[in-house]
């Protein structure tokens, strides 16, 4: 019996052969959300499959959130949490917070545990003494229902990513963990919605994946309802269910940003449940099709 476990252990690292082979060299976009660092299982499982990934010769590259950590910081410093649009609004005591558990403690923690669990990264941050910030850009501007342009305090969008030291880390075996922040050409700090920043850091690199892990199975026709997941989603089709409100709060500028990647040239992106253990590497290595895959057009 110990012999046919040992066969079957071995059948499963053939089968992974073909996709290790596929993915060598090429770069994966992993967008870690808040919420699944609220669980310590979940994102020590996600981070071995991130080492594991890199270790096989893949280049993993994380960009990270903390929306819930921030949100309960801001609640002990009285500071009330506002969205507009899914964005924070973000006055200079709400960037304050977002710099120190953003793009401070969060990042330095997931950089770490990557060590921790025999990988190499790489925290870029701009908090400390060396800034090793790789995303800059300007304020967001957008406007509401009458047109007319709304104020969200420190918030930004990312338009340069320093490529070239991505590149150089994920040849040199590091992975780099990047927090949703960007530097403005003044040195003005901005806060970015981590998911519009993932989607910035797949296109500059060409990443031949992006994969947003979250606290939801997927993108759900009834967003209270798993069994509603639907696995494949063409563009149209999500713009439709974000018209017609059955996508909302956070699931909107995570579905747009696919949506944008996909114009963008990057060929897949996908939502899965980062609290479903080894959902990466499934989603990596296997046909399974854990959560929804986000295609351009119906093939
Ligand atoms: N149609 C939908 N399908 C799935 N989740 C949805 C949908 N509409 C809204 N949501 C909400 O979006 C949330 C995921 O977005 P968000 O909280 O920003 O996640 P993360 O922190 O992982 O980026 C889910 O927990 C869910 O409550
Ligand atoms: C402008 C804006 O909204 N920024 C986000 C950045 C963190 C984030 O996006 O975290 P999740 O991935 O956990 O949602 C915020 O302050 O919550």
């Amino acid at each position: 019996m110990e012999t046919q476990d040992a066969i079957e252990k071995a059948d499963v690292l053939i089968e992974a052969m073909g996709w290790i082979r596929r993915f060598r060299d090429k770069t994966t976009v992993i967008k870690v959300g808040g919420s699944v660092m609220e669980q310590p299982e979940a994102l020590h499982h996600l981070l071995v499959d991130i080492v594991f990934m890199e270790s096989v010769g893949m280049r993993p590259i994380v960009v990270h959130g903390g929306g819930a950590a921030i949100s309960r910081a801001m609640t002990e410093a009285k500071i009330e949490a506002r969205f507009i649009q899914g964005r924070r609004y973000t006055d200079s005591a709400t960037l304050a917070i977002v710099e120190k558990v953003l793009a401070g403690e969060i990042n330095e923690r997931i950089a770490g545990k990557i060590e921790e669990f025999g990988g190499r990264s790489m925290p870029l941050n701009f908090v400390g003494e060396t800034n090793n910030n790789v995303l800059y850009g300007e304020p967001l501007e957008i406007a509401g229902d009458d047109g007319k342009p709304l104020d969200l305090g420190h918030v930004g969008k990312v338009t340069k990513v320093d490529r070239d030291t991505l590149d150089n880390l994920c040849y040199a075996g590091q992975v780099p963990v990047i927090p949703s922040m960007c530097e403005t050409e003044s040195g003005q700090r901005l806060n970015v919605n981590a998911d519009t920043a993932a989607t910035a850091v797949a296109q500059a690199v060409g990443a031949e994946k992006l994969v947003f892990l979250s606290d939801v199975n997927g993108v759900r026709l009834d967003k209270d309802d798993p069994d509603s997941l639907v696995h494949s989603l063409t563009a149209p089709q999500a713009q439709e269910l974000i018209a017609n409100g059955s996508i909302a709060s956070g699931m909107i500028p995570k579905v747009e940003a696919c949506l944008e990647t996909l114009r963008r040239g990057v060929k897949k992106v996908h939502i899965i449940d980062g609290r479903v253990r080894h959902s990466l590497l499934l989603e990596i290595f296997t046909n399974l099709g854990v959560g929804t895959e986000l295609i351009a057009e119906p093939v």
